[in-house]
């Protein structure tokens, strides 16, 4: 029995009526938590013999909580009259003037979402209004779908289209979902961040809409978990703080260059796929990693936290940022020639082996059973080693301690997917399980590092060298081995020339003596660090990336 046939036979049914659909003849069915509608010509051939094939053919089924909105339908939507058969068409409304109009959520391929529409007539008035106030009470009841939200335009993020794919794009369907929406289009950098940490009315929204790219969303980030501990008492600049989740969900609409949270949520960059998640009240919880200098608060992380090489190619892009997009690419060769290495300690305290490992190809996917194992407290070892005990005390306490020289250290809180990237910087990292995955590239030859480097763009496993290693974590510190004072952080690094291009297993010497962190795109003031992981700190109106792409 097809899933349309068993809905429409086995669940109790809310209203169920023959309905014509473009001059055919449907029977429509809803229950709690399909509505379908199956031609009925058809059906009686398949009782008399004929092939399966034509009942799905003129079949459909849809999730109620993929139901946009209902409504009486207008002139606009009657699909006839678009098709040109006019006489016809005319006569069939004269017979049958009453008529609703469901929008509804349609999958499109490569993660997309589309809204379509599909348009039901009959000759009775008080049965089209009784299936229209049917289908809304069954909507009204899907708790989670937002009805109010705050959001914030970046006007200047990504090709400056921000306001325009609001307007055009996301606002209408907003409206057709009834969903109400403040906008606050920003006039400078931290506007939106200022603006939720102190002067926003948060109680009247569902939720917060960032439209811009990873600096929009990191902006929207900080402003809304710091206005949560401050709500609630929690003091950020501790590192031990057990930080209070916050209650609004956030919702990303693409408008940057790099849109990589969005990608790695939704599983595309899309603002219609995007505002559809939002509307259909979608909900994905995240990591997110603080990250300390001592007792103080530096910044919060939900992608990559990248010492060496990307902290040099992000300091690096900075100052070319007239290049616009294209600087992430000459900084990116730049930085690879330049061949620099950093001293350092790093120690973290491993992740039990439930929550799997890097390198154990299981993707974090809509529904992720890994993400669904939240860590309870009893089972944080970490919070009962000495935190202030450091170097080697620390291997006794859990914590692993190793030292050396790194062209790279990474922590990847999610895969770090992206367009360019398919698989990311850890392929099996997961959104929501309480840990990082930490990247140690130790010092090697050039060559050998554009092999690493490769392999994150083929299906080669990116770990499997001798300079690499990956470990699942929940927390790590880093002190580099020369500690270099604030102010001469804050200088132009020194040029370090560039060495001839090495290959086999020569190594390179050129090094200065620190590089920088980038967090999630920016830059840390501070080399010595540590970062926690946060479990599921935030949400997003996400629902990760689906498997099973079931077209329509
Ligand atoms: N009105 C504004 N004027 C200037 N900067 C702003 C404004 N609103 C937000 N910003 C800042 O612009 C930065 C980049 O924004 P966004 O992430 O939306 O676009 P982007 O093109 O993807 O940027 P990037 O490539 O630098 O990450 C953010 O860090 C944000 O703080």
């Amino acid at each position: 029995m097809t899933r349309l046939s068993e809905m429409m036979e086995k669940q109790p049914r809310l209203l169920s009526s023959k309905l014509f659909q473009r001059h055919r003849q449907f029977e429509v069915v809803l229950n709690r938590s399909d509505l379908a509608w199956k031609e009925i010509e058809k059906s009686r051939q398949r009782s008399s013999g004929i092939s399966r094939e034509s009942e799905t053919a003129h079949s459909h089924a849809i999730q109620v909580c993929e139901i946009v909105a209902v409504r009486k339908s207008e002139e606009d939507d009657r699909d006839d009259t678009k098709t040109g058969g006019q006489k016809k068409a005319k006569q069939h409304y004269q017979l049958y003037p009453h008529a609703f109009t469901v929008s509804y959520v349609r999958r499109t391929g490569q993660h997309r979402w589309r809204c379509s529409d599909v348009t039901f007539h009959c000759a009775n008035q008080a049965l089209c209004e009784e299936w229209i106030q049917v289908i809304n009470e069954q909507l009204s009841l899907l708790a989670s779908r937002p009805k109010s939200l705050l959001v914030y335009i970046n006007p200047y993020g990504g090709k400056r289209r921000g306001k325009r794919i609001y307007e055009q794009k996301v606002a209408p369907l907003f409206r057709r979902a009834s969903i109400s929406a403040d906008v606050i289009v920003t006039e400078r950098a931290n506007h939106a961040r200022d603006h939720l940490k102190t002067e926003a009315n948060l109680d009247k929204y569902d939720g917060v809409v960032c439209v811009g790219g990873d600096g929009m969303f990191s902006e929207i980030l900080h402003g809304l978990v710091t206005r949560t501990q401050t709500d609630h008492g929690v003091d950020q600049n501790q590192p031990d703080a057990e930080l209070v989740p916050c209650s609004l969900r956030i919702g990303i609409i693409p408008a940057g260059s790099t849109d990589c949270i969005c990608f790695a949520t939704v599983g595309t960059n899309d603002p219609v796929t995007s505002a559809l998640h939002i509307i259909v009240g979608d909900s994905q919880p995240m990591d997110v990693c603080s990250v300390h200098h001592n007792d103080f608060f530096l910044r919060y992380s939900v992608s990559l936290l990248g010492y060496g090489f990307y902290g040099d190619v992000q300091t690096d892009s900075e100052r070319k940022r007239w290049l616009g997009p294209a600087r992430y690419d000459l900084s990116g060769v730049k930085t690879f020639l330049s061949h620099n290495y950093y001293e350092g300690t790093v120690s973290f305290l491993p992740a039990e082996d439930d929550v799997g490992n890097p390198r154990d190809k299981l993707q974090c996917r809509s529904g992720c059973h890994v993400c669904q194992h939240k860590p309870s407290s009893k089972d944080k070892p970490w919070e009962m080693s000495e935190e202030k005990e450091k170097s080697d005390k620390e291997s006794s306490s859990g914590w692993s301690v190793i030292r050396g020289k790194f062209i790279a250290i990474n922590a990847a809180s999610m895969s770090c997917a992206c367009p360019r990237s398919p698989k990311g910087l850890s392929p099996s990292a997961h959104l929501a399980d309480g840990t990082t995955d930490l990247i140690l590239v130790r010092k090697c030859s050039r060559f050998d590092f554009l092999r690493h480097l490769l392999r994150h763009t083929n299906k080669e496993d990116q770990f499997d060298h001798s300079f690499v290693e990956v470990h699942r974590v929940r927390t790590f510190r880093f002190q580099p081995r020369h500690q270099v004072s604030l102010g001469d952080l804050s200088e132009t690094p020194k040029k370090t020339g560039f060495g001839p291009i090495c290959s086999g297993q020569m190594t390179c010497n050129y090094s200065k003596a620190q590089s920088s962190w980038t967090c999630d795109g920016e830059i840390l003031p501070h080399t010595a660090i540590q970062a926690s992981v946060q479990c599921q700190l935030i949400r997003l109106f996400a629902r990760g990336i689906e498997e099973q792409q079931q077209l329509q």
